[in-house]
């Protein structure tokens, strides 16, 4: 797919289709009609803020949940009412633990032994699998002894040992801490691409759902607001709240919207000052909007800069704060907007940051993304 295609309305790939689903709880809606298409083969992630809904979609996926509203269809066939046993989708949740009394090899080959597969073609398959998540030769440990990193593992083996089409997974590595959760992405990554078996991973971690999947939805309270690939929902944000939500970015108000000949460019209004930026073809007819500009595309000027390929506006430094290899520059307009500016260390050092003084902030013309207002 190209950089900006949107997906294909009807999706024949689709493996798992959810089809204007909603959930409501009590009287509150936790769900608000989510259509969505999981396709064969791929990584999908779920990705939003605390309560947006993400879980309660995987567990309607999965089937521990219901829709009040709309259909799940796997290949075709409506499932909505069908028990998570007889979907046949690999789990791997927080509430399904691991049976600690049992070894990695009874954890492992417990779905084959409810599969009722015999016990040499059973221990075959466990050794395989255990070799694939990187775990071969620890049939016989206790899962007790294990680390964290090991028992997410296990974990992982038990939900794929059975060949599902389809492996759910809800936060599977927010319990590790920094170092070997990176460990673990790369490790699922690799399994994925190895097995070739679609992934639906949910997080709320932005850079986890931007290093690892093919796809990312992105959930606000009760709604899916974007489904795209990752460099379309980090640099075509469909919404202020996509935009706002992954990675750092400043919100202008823009007028007198005016489209370019279908080149994807327009010419916008901030205040006193002409702008040329990208947006999406629907906007030619809005007039206003929002323009993302990222932290880390903008640059600062001690003077104003010549080039006629910038943007550039007046403003003042408030404050900075050092992150190591990158400084982050916070400064207020004449009309009162803030914006961050995130500028590599060896730049903000040349520039000379000064709190309270004036500079030009820059971003290439032809940059920064319009949202909806
Ligand atoms: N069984 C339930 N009964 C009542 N409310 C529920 C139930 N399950 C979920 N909710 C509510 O639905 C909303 C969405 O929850 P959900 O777990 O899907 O969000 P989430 O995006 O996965 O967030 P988190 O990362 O915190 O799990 C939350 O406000 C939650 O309190």
């Amino acid at each position: 797919m190209g950089m900006h295609e949107q997906p294909a309305a009807d999706d024949g790939d689709a493996l798992i289709r959810m089809e204007g689903v909603n959930k409501v709880f009590g009287n509150f809606t936790a769900l608000s009609d989510v259509s969505i298409d999981v396709r064969e083969g791929e990584f999908l992630t779920l990705l939003g803020p605390s309560g947006s809904g993400k879980s309660t979609t995987l567990m309607c996926l999965a089937g521990f949940e219901t829709p009040t509203r709309g259909r799940i269809l796997y290949r075709g066939e409506d499932v909505t009412r069908l028990s998570p046993e007889k979907r046949g989708l690999g789990v791997v949740f927080q509430g399904y633990a691991l049976f600690p009394h049992m070894t990695v090899a009874e954890n492992v080959g417990y779905p084959l032994v409810v599969r009722k597969v015999p016990k040499a073609e059973r221990d075959a398959n466990i050794r395989a699998m255990l070799s694939t998540v990187g775990l071969g030769g620890y049939e016989d440990r206790r899962i007790q002894g294990l680390s964290g990193g090991q028992q997410q593992r296990v974990a992982l083996a038990r939900a794929l040992i059975f060949g599902p089409k389809l492996l759910l997974l809800d936060e599977p590595f927010s319990a590790l801490d920094r170092s070997l959760r990176g460990e673990m992405q790369s490790e699922l990554a690799r399994i994925h691409k190895e097995l070739g078996t679609a992934f639906v991973f949910v997080t709320h971690d932005q850079d986890e759902a931007l290093s690892l999947s093919d796809r990312i939805a992105v959930f606000n309270k009760g709604k899916m607001e974007q489904v795209a690939s990752p460099s379309d929902i980090y640099e075509a944000p469909a919404s202020t709240f996509v935009a706002g939500f992954v990675g750092k970015t400043n919100l202008l108000d823009v007028t007198d919207l005016v489209a370019g000949n279908g080149n994807g460019l327009y010419r916008a209004r901030y205040g006193d000052v002409e702008i040329i930026c990208k947006g999406p073809e629907h906007l030619a007819h809005a007039g206003s909007g929002k323009l993302s500009v990222r932290a880390e595309e903008a640059e600062l000027h001690a003077s104003a800069p010549a080039s006629a390929d910038l943007n550039a506006i007046k403003v003042r430094l408030l404050r900075s704060v050092y992150f190591g290899g990158w400084v982050e520059a916070l400064l207020e307009d004449s009309a009162g907007k803030l914006f961050s500016v995130r500028l590599t260390t060896t730049r903000a050092r040349h520039t000379g940051l000064q709190d309270g003084r004036d500079y030009w902030l820059s971003w290439p013309k032809g940059t920064g993304y319009l949202v909806p207002a």
